[in-house]
């Protein structure tokens, strides 16, 4: 027994000494950037340095410009620096510390009935690299039907997905759908478990194409693509601010914006921001970007006197432009189905093999192993009975995960949910004998039900109020249960019955008045364990002024120089996981802000002239590899 103390105290502090010299290199730039001087007149003020802020910042300074990019949390801290926070399976471990804006919405009225007052827990990432710190890594781009609702082709979109991509998987040599030089690595999952194996081949029983999903024109499976490099997570700021020099680009971090500052023709000269002890400000000469996320753009909007006139006299906040969609549009990815299937056989993902010295060695060693599980292993996107395949993209995601909540036996991922004690005890834990629980969640892309963002207070600091109004809609709870049943589909194919698995007989406590697999049953299921997948967008949405905050040159109507870049742009929510959609669309806001700048200003700095010039030539594939080697 000492033996074996002795040996796994030996493993993790070599695995600290190993990540000390691994991330070395990191540490140094995190702590190594350019610091902000705030005296300077900046070309551009970005305010949040999450998964768009990060992009949107790293390309203009790219592009030449004077960049001050100003995050409300701070770099990574002390313990993280370690390179524990890029080990994808301690994803979960950064919820609920200060990397966590730990938000909780309203209680709702029509679902998270198993839930501490009905309410959600919303995540997200309050650090350098903003919820990609938090995140499930997962890549997934969604469907060509997207893009062209929002007013954008889909070959734009394309260009866009590619143009930030360095796909490091199995697809890289499929060029017309991937690219290998953008700063994003999109990998392969090093390590998968019998489970996804077991549902693709499910899959192909049942007739459905598996392959990849990311060319945006397929429904199906596939094992998912992540933003990670050798095993670790990559989030926006490890691609956009430190894969390159910048030396244009200052990072200002623990800088709070309270405020935009507007001139009496609304046109943005700078933000208010809180740092350390005090209240500062600083000044832009082409324009402040919001890349708060779709929580703090709108507040950020509000408090600066943009939004609807009612809401922000009733706070006394004086009114510079009367928007009315500012807030409004709150779309999520809602989902249910955790623990949803039981296997009689057991999977490579256990918490003994997590805890087990060889894991970290060969993480370590090698990049792979349980370490490097981010949690979701294979994705399906799939058109129920309520969506036209001809006219619509597909309408439910099943995301597979080879664990559920009761992976840990309780000890973090239901407190990070909220979940009550009872739903706990007379559910989760009364999982069958030593069968695991597994999930294959069934997620809503395209809810009906859209809900609000409002301020409580004048303060700054206040959160703000949280409505996403899950399930208002009927239609939606239709949709969810349409996606139980494939799931049921799944699990009754050859594939999956060798792994012994079968629907979890437990009753959802508050739905015993259902039979238990009726029609009434799901849906009562569905309304009591409805929970975010983590995609809030919307609230300050793309399109013309009479329905819209921003237009499609991300411009706020009605002002001047105010830009909104992240994910409250987006009108409708993608079908998929959001990430990889946020950063295409700050690829383009990047693009579209240049060009606007430098058609317009006549009196560029040498640097500027010097890059445009070679943008062009690029677009036109003039001496493509002596530019790329330089731009
Ligand atoms: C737990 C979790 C799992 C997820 N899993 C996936 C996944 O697997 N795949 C996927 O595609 N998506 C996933 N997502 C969603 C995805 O990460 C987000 O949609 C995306 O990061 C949003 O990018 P953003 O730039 O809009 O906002 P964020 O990345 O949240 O960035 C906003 C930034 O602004 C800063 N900020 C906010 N207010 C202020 C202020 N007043 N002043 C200064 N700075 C401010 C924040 O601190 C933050 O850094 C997940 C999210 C979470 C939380």
């Amino acid at each position: 027994m000492l033996l074996g103390i002795a040996f796994k105290l030996g493993a993790i502090a070599l695995s600290i000494l190993i990540s000390l010299s691994t991330w070395s290199n990191l540490i140094f730039r995190w702590y190594s950037l350019p610091s902000a001087d705030v005296n300077i007149l900046y070309d551009f003020i970005v305010v949040g340095g999450g998964s768009a802020g990060s992009t949107v910042a790293g390309r203009l300074a790219g592009n030449g410009f004077n960049v001050l990019l100003l995050e409300a949390g701070g770099p990574p801290p002390w313990w993280a620096t370690l390179g524990t926070i890029d080990i994808p399976i301690f994803g979960p471990l950064w919820q609920r510390t200060d990397l966590d804006w730990t938000y909780t919405t309203e209680s709702q009225k029509h679902s998270c009935g198993a839930f501490n007052n009905e309410a959600s827990l919303w995540p997200r990432g309050k650090v350098l690299g903003g919820s990609g710190r938090l995140n499930n890594m997962v890549y997934l781009r969604g469907h060509e039907k997207d893009w062209e609702s929002w007013g954008f082709s889909s070959a734009s979109q394309l260009h866009y997905f590619k143009k930030s991509e360095n796909h490091l998987g199995l697809y890289k040599t499929d060029t017309r759908h991937h690219n290998v030089d953008g700063w994003l690595p999109v990998s392969d999952i090093p390590m998968t478990t019998d489970l996804s194996k077991a549902v693709l081949n499910a899959a192909e029983e049942l007739g459905y194409f598996v392959g990849d999903l990311n060319t945006m024109t397929q429904t199906g499976f596939m094992e998912v693509q992540t933003t990670t490099f050798n095993g670790s997570r990559f989030a926006a700021d490890s691609a956009f601010l430190y894969t390159k020099k910048l030396p244009n680009l200052h990072i200002r971090t623990n800088s709070h914006v309270s405020r935009v500052l507007l001139d009496g023709n609304n046109e943005a000269k700078g933000v208010e921001y809180y740092h350390v002890n005090g209240w500062h400000k600083a000044r832009s000469r082409h324009g402040v970007i919001l890349s708060a996320g779709a929580i703090g753009s709108p507040q950020i909007l509000l408090h600066s006197g943009i939004g609807p006139t009612d809401h922000l006299s009733d706070l006394e906040i004086p009114v510079k432009v009367n928007s009315s969609h500012v807030g409004k549009n709150l779309i999520d990815h809602v989902s249910t189905g955790s623990d949803l299937v039981l296997l009689n056989s057991s999977l490579s993902l256990s918490l003994s093999n997590l805890a087990h010295p060889k894991s970290f060695l060969e993480y370590i060693l090698s990049g792979e192993g349980v370490l490097s599980h981010g949690g979701c292993e294979a994705t399906g996107l799939l058109h129920t009975r309520y969506s036209d395949p001809l006219n619509n993209p597909p309408d439910v995601q099943l995301l597979i995960l080879p664990a559920g909540l009761t992976f840990d036996e309780g000890s973090l991922l239901r407190y990070n949910m909220g979940l009550k004690d009872k739903i706990w005890n007379e559910y989760f834990s009364l999982k069958t004998d030593s069968h695991i629980g597994v999930t294959i969640l069934v997620i809503l892309l395209h809810p009906w039900s859209h809900g609000e963002i409002k301020l409580k207070s004048k303060n700054p600091f206040d959160p703000p109020l949280i409505d996403p109004k899950y399930l208002s809609d009927p239609r939606d709870v239709e949709v969810l249960v349409e996606g139980i049943q494939a799931v049921k589909k799944l699990i009754n194919t050859k594939s999956m019955s060798k792994l012994g698995a079968y629907l979890n007989p437990n009753h959802m406590p508050g739905c015993e008045m259902h039979d238990f697999d009726s029609h009434a049953y799901w849906q009562c299921y569905t309304r009591m364990l409805s929970y975010t997948v983590y995609h809030p967008a919307g609230t300050c949405r793309m399109g013309s002024p009479e329905d819209a905050v921003v237009d499609h040159s991300f411009r706020v109507h009605k002002t001047k120089n105010l830009y909104v870049v992240d994910a409250s742009v987006m009108p409708t929510l993608p079908s998929a996981n959001i990430n990889a959609a946020v950063i295409a669309l700050a690829e383009r806001a990047a693009d579209v802000i240049t060009h606007q700048i430098l058609g317009r200003d006549q009196q560029q700095t040498p640097q500027q002239t010097y890059f445009s010039v070679m943008n062009v030539l690029k677009k036109h594939n003039f001496c493509s590899l002596f530019i790329n080697s330089t731009v």
